[in-house]
Order: C-alpha cells, then structure tokens, then sequence
C-alpha cells in the first residue's frame, strides 16, 4: 500500500472513529511495510491534513460541483489530500500531486470520481492554487488559520487579535520537543555529556529542548535517564512543591507525566498517589514509573469526582484534568473539530474533580488545577467559582522563581513564553 493510500485509510478512521491521531498514526505505521521515507510522507501528509481541513475545505467547497456533505468520505480525503500537496508540498511537483491523486481514486476503488476528482484539482491549479478566502475579515482569519468561526472568536474576546494570530501561528508550525532528565537515573551533567548537541538546556533545571529523530533509538532513552514531557508540564508538575517524603494525591494522573516529575522530584521518598478514571490508562503510568525506576507512585483506578477517606491529609493535591486541548493544537490538531457543545460541559466536571480534590488537603497543604487548554471558560471561570465557594483556600503564586505570569496564582502559559504548550495552572493553599 502507498503511502498516500494509508493517509487517506487514516483520515477515514479518525473521522469514524474520533481517535487520537498520534495514536491511529504510530499503530499504523508500526505495522506498516512501508521504508522509512514513505513512513514520513505519510504522517506529514495525515497530520496535514487534520490541521489544515477548514483551509482545504474552503477550496473544495468553491472548486467541487457537488456539495461537499454528499461526497463520498474517501473521495473528500482523496481531494483534500491533493490540495494539501499542492497548497504546502513544495517537494511535490503540482503535476505530480494531480496524477497521484486520480490514481489514488482508482486504487481506493472510487474510479468512477477519478474524473471529478481530477477536474476539482486542475481548476484550483489554474487559478495559480489562490485560496478563494471569504470577505468577512473573522471568516477569512478562521480559513487562514484553519479554526472553526467559534473558537477564533473565543479566543480573540480572550486574549486579543495579536496574541490569537501568534497562537494559531503556533499551533501550524512544528513544535519543539522537550525532554526531562531523571534524577534517579543520571545527573544533568552526565545526560548533557551523553546526549551532546542533541539537546539544549532551558532556564528549568533539568529540562532541555530535544533536537533527534527517533528518541526510541537512543540508549538513553532505554536506560530511562530521560522522558519525553513538555516544558509546561514540567514547569507545572515542579510549582506543586512536593518536597522529599511528603504525601502527594494526582487525581487525573494517566499517562503519568506529571506524576514521574513530582516523584523524581521527591527524591524516592514520600508518596505519590496517582490515579485515573480509566483503568486501561492505569497500566500506562504503571509503565512509565517502572521505565524510569521510581519508587514512590502508587498508581490505581479512581474516579476524581469521588472522594476516598483513606488519602485525607494530604500534602499536596493535583487536578490535572481532563479539558478541551486547545493549548495542545500542534500535537494533536484534531481537538479543532470538537463541537462547542461537547466542550460546553466540561467545566462543571473540572470544578467537581477540584472540588473532590479539595477535601483531601491538609491545613496548610496545597492544591493546585491544571489544564492544557486557554478557553477563559476552563481555567479562569473555574479556579475563581471554587475560590468563591471556599473561602478555606487562598491563591498562592504558581512558581515565583520562574517569573512573568507565574509569580501569578492564575497563570495562562502561551506558546510564545517559553515555546512550550497553551497551559493554565492555578495554586491554593488550604488556610490553617
Ligand atoms: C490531562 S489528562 C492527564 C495527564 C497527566 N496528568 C499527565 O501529566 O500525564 C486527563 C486524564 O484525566 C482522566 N480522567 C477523566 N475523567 C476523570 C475522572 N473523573 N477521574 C479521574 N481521572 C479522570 C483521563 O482518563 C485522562 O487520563
């Protein structure tokens, strides 16, 4: 199978079956015959795709005959693809991406749309590939950008024209990787003298940015002397504070990032309850803990939203939980095609788990909630309605040390701080 037939299999599974696209990708290509370079034209054209789908719909919504709703999945694939070649592939002659799309039909056995298909692409082809952009200036941005009209206006009542563009700028570039040294495992300096050029140190200690391929291959990596986690993860795993021997509770802990860089920073001392509602899920930070040769996480199945008497007192609780991922767009561009109304009941679930999270603190103590989204809606509107509701608890600032909007006790991290993800961290301290 081609590479260009797998993504279009792809994108027709992804929609079926909303799955993450990292996920779908990384299975498919393992069990995959395709050589190496096939093997990246694929996920750069798949992941393309996904990102930019309003962009390549717009062109297919003035250039098709047909309405684009009547078309069939696999032939509205097949057009977007060859849009996507001859929109952002400067490698692939425009010739080539016409002719590799008609065959592509046939091979998909969608021959009798061959001709359709190859009309749609030759007429975007002689208008010089211009992108037929609205004449409403918010309509014309949501197509540049490739966002729905909802959550472009969202954001910009947010955070303004300027930050919104540098954001969804962003979120259509590569991200850069960043990785985090296990202290249990290695020193900075021995992780520095063995990986060499490959990385670059940050202003957070013991977090660099990653420049290699294929982590797996490093033996490192094996080792367990690093793991792959954003800087703003790190940087809010680190402003929880968990010091050596305390007790911590994670109450959305899986696939157990966070929860590692709290332990690993507890020195192999203390607790780390981590937890998650499901239990499938649990196994993964099961995995990640044993990789990196922890000794204090005890991973289990929990429902945050559910309070459990024996983990009272604790020292320090992190709700990290689940959200709409908009800080997260240039991993998995896919949170895009969510719909307002499924997002629109994800605060009252957030302000539960936080709520439950709060009952587990210890006078003193800390809780901290967490999100990699910036919708106001999930960060904001949720950490104030529970200051409001428990005078008990006092905002604290998130991590001083690290300056800008974290010396805040509500600060919203963007890609253009550190490059690192869209994050929201808020820090209480249970009065006493
Ligand atoms: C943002 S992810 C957590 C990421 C994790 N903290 C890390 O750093 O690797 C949110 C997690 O919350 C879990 N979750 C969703 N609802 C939950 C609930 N009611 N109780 C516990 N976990 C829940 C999801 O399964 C998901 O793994």
């Amino acid at each position: 199978m081609s590479a260009r037939k797998l993504a279009v299999q792809l994108l027709n599974r992804t929609e079926q079956e909303q799955s993450y696209s990292n996920l779908l990708l990384d299975s498919a290509l393992s069990q995959s015959q395709l050589d190496e370079r096939d093997k990246r034209l694929c996920a750069s054209l798949y992941y393309g795709v996904i990102e930019r789908r309003i962009t390549l719909d717009a062109v297919l919504s003035h250039y098709s005959k047909q309405p684009l709703r009547k078309l069939d999945s696999t032939v509205w694939n097949i057009l977007r693809l060859g849009i996507y070649q001859l929109l952002y592939c400067d490698q692939i002659p425009s010739r080539a991406a016409v002719n590799e799309s008609v065959k592509l039909t046939r091979s998909c056995r969608k021959a009798s749309a061959s001709g359709f298909v190859n009309a749609v692409l030759r007429g975007f082809l002689r208008d010089d590939c211009k992108i037929p952009y609205p004449k409403d200036p918010k309509a014309a941005m949501a197509v540049e950008y490739a966002v729905p009209q909802w959550l472009l206006e969202k954001l910009v009542n947010a955070y303004g024209m300027d930050t919104t563009k540098a954001f969804l700028a962003d979120a259509l570039q590569p991200a850069p990787r960043f990785i985090r040294q296990n202290p249990a495992a290695c020193t900075c300096a021995e992780l520095e003298q063995a990986l060499g050029d490959a990385i670059r140190p940050t202003n957070l200690t013991g977090a660099y940015e990653l420049h290699a391929g294929d982590i797996r291959k490093l033996p490192e990596f094996r080792k367990g002397w690093f793991y792959v986690q954003d800087l703003s993860s790190q940087i809010c795993a680190l402003a929880l504070g968990a010091a050596s021997g305390e007790t911590v509770l994670d109450l959305c802990a899986a696939p157990g990032g966070k929860t590692c860089t709290i332990a690993a920073g507890m020195e192999q001392t203390g607790c780390v309850h981590a937890f998650d509602l499901a239990e499938h899920r649990v196994k993964l930070i099961q995995d990640n803990v044993k990789r990196l040769g922890l000794r204090n996480v005890q991973a289990a199945q929990g429902d945050a939203t559910r309070f459990q008497e024996a983990y009272a007192g604790a020292d320090c609780v992190l709700c990290d939980v689940p959200c709409s991922g908009i800080g997260v767009l240039r991993h998995k561009p896919e949170v895009k095609e969510k719909s307002p109304e499924a997002l629109a009941e994800l605060p009252a679930l957030q302000l539960a788990i936080l709520e439950n999270g709060a009952r587990y603190v210890k006078a003193g103590g800390i809780l901290q909630y967490s999100t990699c989204t910036i919708l106001k809606e999930e960060n904001e509107g949720v950490a104030e309605a529970f200051l409001q509701a428990h005078p008990e608890f006092e905002p604290v600032p998130v991590y001083p040390a690290l300056g800008g909007v974290l010396e805040q006790p509500m600060a919203t991290i963007l890609p253009e701080m550190f490059g690192s993800d869209g994050f929201f961290v808020a820090k209480f301290r249970k009065k006493g």
